[in-house]
């Protein structure tokens, strides 16, 4: 598109201040500016409009039919083996979603490149891998591994990947893909410009990971190869298990579509998702959702009603997500702290919020599942979320947690 289409198109949508500085680009910036601006979608504006308008959301009602530490234990042999089976035949595929940057951690890197180690260099990356290639050597299989990351780290965390010679991973099985970018606003809807010539924007979400992963081509590669199932998971959680047997032969065995691993929450106030049915579909209540009579409602037993805390750690069958990637999910908006350009032309980096980011989330697709396996791992085992450097959720508890776990730092 020429300069005059962009220019009237921005006009349409109340946008021109995209080009307020175009005359002072050079002919580069120029190009990749009206490159930028075209693959805006500008309908995601006309939420912020309607976010009043309460998304109702259905009758919420705690869970059933999960699967207790107890009940897995039990069966633990038998699902362990349908597992294996299904690695082995090719059908499971793991896949990290390792869009985000260490910025809370004090690194502006991929979060996945950040080292933990205390005498020795450990990477959250490694780690991860390390725990995928204890599933490779229990079953002699690789398992393709697809690395989302987004425009801000793909570079560095292909480069880095690269580097470390795939922590031993054979690379022939990882892959990697871009996640989408959503433009960033003002509370208003006026789009920021993040530079003179560069529109601002942030990755779309962890819900935009199977969209981004078709039109990258790898859905089509997974399914010739005869991937079935996909375990997505996050980058910050160096104690997970991925693609693991168990995990993978009792979704089967009990023949869910998906399937969720969760832990007991540790108190009403921890901040994870917790996992219930609405309007008896599966659903993902976040924590900043949760209302207060449902965050210290109890159970017959005296427990949390809403215990089933999720990890990010799902499982989905390919064909299911097929059936529903054309549904729209729904665009959460998220009040950010966003730098900027202002009216002089100079970057602003605000010390409050100051303007809207448009999210997808995984957990929105969960709830277009008929159904979801509640499979509750062991918190001291499986769940150590690096959200910050020290304190809950931290570097800190995270090494503690490895260690032991027999994991030398
Ligand atoms: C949108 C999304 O997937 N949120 C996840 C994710 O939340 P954070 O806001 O990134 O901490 O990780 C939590 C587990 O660490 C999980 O419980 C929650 O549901």
């Amino acid at each position: 598109m020429s300069y005059d289409e962009i220019y009237s198109k921005l006009k349409n949508v109340g946008q021109e201040q995209l080009l307020d500085f175009y005359d002072e680009l050079n002919d580069e910036e120029k190009e990749n500016l009206l490159k930028q601006i075209e693959k805006i979608d500008f309908s995601i504006l006309d939420l912020i409009n309607h976010q009043n308008e309460e998304k109702k959301k259905g009758v919420i009602t705690p869970l059933k039919g999960g699967l207790s530490v107890a009940d897995i234990e039990r069966n633990r042999e038998e699902y362990t083996n349908v597992g294996i089976d299904a690695i082995r035949q090719g059908k499971v595929a793991a896949l990290l979603l390792a869009g985000g940057q260490g910025t809370r951690l004090g690194s502006d890197k991929p979060k996945g490149m950040y080292n933990i180690g205390i005498t020795k260099d450990v990477y959250i990356f490694e780690m991860i891998v390390r725990n995928l290639m204890d599933v490779v050597n229990q079953t002699g299989t690789w398992i393709p591994l697809y690395v989302m990351t987004s425009e801000k780290n793909n570079d560095d965390t292909v480069k880095f990947f690269k580097d470390m010679n795939y922590f031993g991973y054979d690379k022939d099985y990882v892959d990697f893909f871009v996640q989408e970018m959503a433009p960033a606003s003002t509370f208003d809807g006026k789009i920021y410009l993040e530079e003179k010539g560069k529109v601002s924007t942030s990755p779309n979400g962890n819900g935009g990971w199977f969209i981004s992963m078709v039109k990258a081509g790898l859905c089509e590669k997974a399914k010739k190869q005869g991937v079935e199932y996909i375990n997505i998971f996050a980058v910050d959680n160096v104690c997970q298990r991925m693609a693991d047997p168990c995990f993978v032969g009792a979704m089967i065995k009990n023949q869910y579509p998906s399937a969720a691993k969760v832990v007991k929450k540790a108190n009403p106030e921890e901040r994870v998702g917790v996992l219930c049915y609405e309007d008896g579909k599966p659903s993902i209540v976040e924590y900043y959702e949760l209302s207060d009579e449902m965050r210290y409602q109890k159970d017959d037993q005296g427990e949390l009603a809403y215990k089933d805390g999720v990890i990010l750690n799902y499982l989905f069958r390919i064909d299911k997500l097929e059936e529903i990637m054309n549904n729209k999910l729904n665009v959460h908006i998220v009040k950010k702290k966003i730098p900027y350009v202002n009216a002089k032309g100079e970057i602003v980096k605000p010390e409050v919020e100051n303007g809207y980011k448009f999210e997808t989330l995984v957990l929105d697709m969960i709830h277009m599942m008929d159904d979801c396996l509640a499979y509750e791992v062991v918190r001291n085992k499986e769940f150590a979320p690096i959200k910050n450097k020290t304190g809950v959720d931290s570097v800190d508890t995270a090494r503690e947690l490895l260690k032991e776990n027999g994991v030398t730092l």
